[in-house]
């Protein structure tokens, strides 16, 4: 059989949720900070060790079948990839910053003037698109310190909590673009087995993820109101307890109204919650 071969980051801000991905699709691997290759014991897998902006063109060149990058790496180098599964961490966005007594106060502001940033494709695409002229200092990395050097008047970087702009006495003005981990493949890889059979471990984790397994008691004369609270994966469960006029009901209920949904929960009678996380949820 075919060894399919995914790029990941070395070391950097993805690294160790890239590695928890695959290692909680049931793939075993060692993980040794020196190692830039890895094999999979239970898997045709192989793991390739990258710096991050070199795996776009590893996956469009197909030395790698498959990739877990930023977004905005992929739009950077502007590779022809496949999209195969958003993946909901490394989120940040991509935003154009001033001096905090800077008079640049929208994107117009910026004829004219000096930009320093590490991403020079999107931030040039973005200013051809509002038709701003204004010159692009790419820098590899410490954006935030080009203003205060004199090197720009702006820069355009990445932003996630902002504490890094703040600390550098820098304000966001304009966001270009928004940013998560995803899965790539090489194009034309997206029906072939082992890769479907990986999307659907991946998918299952990602669901499990925003989950999680609730099992309540309740009076059966409160079920009916419970249980039109309750999505389930199905329908939820019901079982009799020992104690007679009694159930306990088994489901799962998104993380996101998780809260809202226990108050409510309480409100119709629910009592001795138990909330678990879930590892997998195969549909
Ligand atoms: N502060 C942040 N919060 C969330 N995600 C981020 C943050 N900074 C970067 N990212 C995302 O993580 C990716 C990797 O960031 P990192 O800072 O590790 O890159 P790097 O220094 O270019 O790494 P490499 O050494 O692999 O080239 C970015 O391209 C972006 O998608
Ligand atoms: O808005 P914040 O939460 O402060 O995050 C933004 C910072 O995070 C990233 O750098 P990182 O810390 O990954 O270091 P790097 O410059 O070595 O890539 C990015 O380049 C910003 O500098
Ligand atoms: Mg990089």
């Amino acid at each position: 059989m075919k060894t399919l071969k995914i790029a990941i980051q070395k070391s950097g801000r993805l690294n160790e949720k890239s590695v928890e991905l695959l290692k909680n699709c049931g793939l075993s691997f060692e993980n040794y900070k020196s190692s830039l290759i890895s094999n999979v014991s239970n898997f045709p897998l192989e793991i390739l060790f990258l710096r991050d902006d070199d795996i776009p063109e590893y996956v469009q060149d197909g030395i790698a079948d498959l990739g877990i990058v930023g977004e905005n790496v992929i739009s950077e180098t502007g590779v022809d990839v496949s999209f195969l599964q958003m993946l909901g961490f490394g989120k940040c966005t991509l935003k154009l910053a001033v001096q905090t007594h800077s008079t640049i106060e929208n994107i117009a502001d910026l004829n004219g003037k000096s930009i320093a940033t590490s991403y020079p494709v999107i931030l040039k695409n973005f200013l051809d698109d509002n038709k701003i002229k204004a010159e692009i200092r790419t820098i590899s990395g410490s954006v935030e310190i080009a203003p205060g050097l004199g090197l720009s008047d702006a820069i355009f970087d990445i932003v996630s909590t902002g504490g890094t702009l703040k600390s550098n006495g820098l304000k966001p003005f304009a966001e270009v673009m928004k940013s998560e981990a995803v899965l790539i493949g090489r194009k034309g890889i997206e029906n072939e087995p082992l890769i479907v059979e990986l999307i659907q471990r991946i998918q299952s984790v990602l669901r499990a993820k925003e989950t999680k397994y609730v099992v309540l008691n309740a009076e059966a004369k409160n079920i009916d109101q419970i249980l039109a609270l309750l999505p389930g994966v199905k329908s939820p469960t019901v079982v009799p307890l020992a104690e007679e006029g009694w159930v306990a009901i088994h489901t799962v209920i998104p993380e996101r109204d998780f809260w809202e949904k226990i108050s409510l929960l309480k409100s119709a009678g629910a009592q001795g919650i138990v909330v678990m996380p879930i590892e997998k949820i195969i549909l």
